[in-house]
């Protein structure tokens, strides 16, 4: 079975070409080939699929085999994917994920694509929606316990559930401890990513993130964009902000006019292979 090794700011996955057939139990096969000691080592699974509804259609696998909505990285690479391999030609594509469709801008340069700007709709604030367990409108600057400390918390899906705390210093935080605590606080039913977040101006926030089935990822798409949001909602941030997170920066900008969530950013290609088993 062909793959490709693909990575947005470090955020890798292996992508599968599924357009006319595809391999069965995908959560078992992110496991294997996830793993960076007995597979190819990724953060996660990305097939690609034909739509029905839109160009194409994604599914994506975190590296613990669950499934989640959406990935702001995988869906930037899944656009240089399609592109590269010659399974599109447009440079606008529409692409289906498990959170709705979004819409991708293609840059290319000397015939293959170097970065995809990305409109990843808008961000949903409702908790039963996101989900977190809580009442009212929205979930800002909540104050909870986490294993025995408080920390104010912004929650925001941008189709998958992002959990956001602003600290003094991203470098001194323990994100093996507080990560997984924060994945698995009974307040998140589906559990939840987690964007620890510095600002260091109005205009560039800091970030280290804890993915919910992966662990501390070098970046995350959809979590640079709830970071955005929950900055500019507690008068942190301007709507259009450098995110840096600890494999590279993406431009994200919270558009006025129209409400939705716009990010641009590298898509890269490691290397092609085969895996032995389906
Ligand atoms: N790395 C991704 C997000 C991948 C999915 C996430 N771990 C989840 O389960 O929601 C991104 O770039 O957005």
């Amino acid at each position: 079975m062909k793959f490709t090794k693909m990575h947005g700011l470090g955020n890798d996955y292996v992508y599968l070409d599924c357009t006319e057939s595809g391999p069965g139990d995908l959560p078992g096969l992110a496991r294997r080939m996830s793993d960076r000691h007995f597979g190819v080592g990724a953060d996660g699974l990305i097939c690609v699929r034909t739509s029905e509804r839109a160009d194409f259609r994604m599914e994506m696998y975190n590296a613990d085999g669950s499934e989640g909505e959406m990935c702001g990285n995988g869906i930037r690479c899944v656009g240089k994917f399609l592109y590269d391999k010659g399974l599109t030609d447009q440079t606008e594509l529409t692409i289906e994920t498990l959170a709705g469709e979004k819409t991708l801008e293609l840059h290319v340069e000397g015939g293959t694509v170097v970065s995809v700007s990305v409109d990843m709709g808008e961000p949903i604030l409702t908790p039963e929606r996101i989900p977190v367990l809580g009442a009212g409108e929205s979930f800002l600057s909540r104050r909870i316990m986490v294993n025995g400390r408080e920390w104010a918390v912004t929650c925001v899906s941008m189709g998958n559930p992002h959990a956001v705390v602003f600290v003094p210093d991203v470098d001194r935080l323990n994100l093996e401890e507080w990560g997984p605590a924060f994945e698995h606080h009974a307040i998140f039913p589906n559990r939840t990513n987690t964007e620890f977040v510095e600002v260091e101006n109005q205009s560039t926030l800091r970030m280290r993130v804890w993915e919910r089935g992966s662990g501390e990822t070098m970046a995350c798409g959809t979590g640079a964009c709830a970071a955005l949001v929950a900055a500019v909602l507690s008068y942190r941030a301007r709507r259009i902000a450098t995110v840096k997170l600890r494999g590279g920066s993406l431009t994200v900008r919270w558009e006025e006019s129209d409400g939705h969530v716009y990010m641009t950013g590298p898509a890269v290609t490691v290397f092609e292979g085969e895996w032995p088993d389906t």
